[in-house]
């Protein structure tokens, strides 16, 4: 009910646990505060929170237009919302080494339990496009000890992105993210792998874990959780596919309604009445007050 009971900072030892673990930990993309429900109720271990979904959902493509406050204010909404800890994308950290400092202090108040950031410049774009502009080691470094100096529970979760794979190759993509754990990155986030050999190559140059973006439409392959589990990757995020999905379902309902004259040849594909009110717990508001939920809900009433 309301909002999440595990704090921030549960949240934050639970992340550590999750790293440490020999098990890998999945992460889908919530859209919204709702779709956390579903993450949740699934069983999956976290929760992360996509810069190209937060751009996508105001309209804007993903080029480093949002700001630290939209950004902080969406990610902190959805974390909210979930007992799950969250990973929040904090694309190049807003600015200046200075500016990452106070990125992660707001992200930490905003109850996330972890953010990366990454070594491209502005304007910045998707890591599986070709063209992107990444700053040099000196600078990538001084952003991450930034944010690992910026702190103030040493649980929050420092990763470090390199997108240098897509730009010099797999050997300088290797050696930078090196350079970015000794900065005190706890995580590295290598962009843009083109396969499990890849991932492999990294993860054994590397002391600290690795992540897996399995970002469809993209340059890696859709590897299963065993295949990256066993390349020695720790966790995976699945960034944009929830929104995809339901995107992709909201252009087939309007064709539809545009084409019947009614939704009704959708309905069976959609999430009942019933389902949303579970989704949102009407049930645990009676607590409260036990005139909110004493109506009967019709499950199908539209099939
Ligand atoms: C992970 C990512 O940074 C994101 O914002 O979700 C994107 C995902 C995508 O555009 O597919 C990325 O740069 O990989
Ligand atoms: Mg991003």
């Amino acid at each position: 009910m309301l909002y999440t009971t595990v704090t921030p900072a549960e949240k934050r030892e639970r992340f550590r646990e999750l790293l440490a673990a020999p098990e890998i930990a999945r992460f889908p993309g919530a859209f919204t505060p709702l779709s956390t429900k579903l993450i949740q109720e699934q069983g999956f271990e976290g929760v992360y929170i996509s810069g190209g979904v937060l751009a996508n959902e105001l309209g804007l493509p993903d080029i480093g237009l949002t700001t630290l406050t939209e950004v902080a204010t969406r990610a902190g909404q959805i974390a909210r919302s979930t007992d799950l800890p969250c990973l929040v994308d904090a694309d190049t950290g807003f600015g200046e080494p200075m500016n990452v400092a106070r990125t992660v202090q707001e992200l930490e108040d905003a109850g996330l339990a972890g953010c990366h950031i990454e070594d491209q410049f502005n304007p910045k774009r998707c890591g599986h496009l070709d063209g992107k502009n990444v700053v040099d080691t000196a600078t990538a470094t001084k952003r991450i000890k930034a944010a690992v100096e910026a702190r103030r529970d040493p649980n929050f979760v420092v990763m470090a992105r390199t997108d240098l794979r897509g730009v010099d190759g797999l050997d300088a993509a290797i050696d930078r993210a090196k350079a970015l754990a000794d900065a005190g990155a706890d995580v590295i986030f290598p962009e843009a792998m083109a396969d499990l050999s890849e991932f492999e190559r990294m993860a054994e140059a590397l002391d600290v874990p690795i992540l897996a973006n399995m970002t469809e439409f993209g340059k890696s392959q859709l590897f299963t959780t065993q295949q990256l589990h066993g390349a020695g990757v720790s966790m995976i995020i699945y960034p944009v596919s929830l929104q995809r999905q339901a995107l992709g379902a909201m252009e087939r309902l309007l064709t539809t309604i545009r084409e019947d004259g009614t939704q009704q040849a959708q309905v069976e594909n959609m999430l009942t009445r019933k389902r949303l009110y579970e989704l949102v717990d009407y049930n645990g508001y009676n607590q409260f007050d036990s005139g909110v939920f004493n109506f009967e809900v019709p499950e199908t009433p539209d099939a």
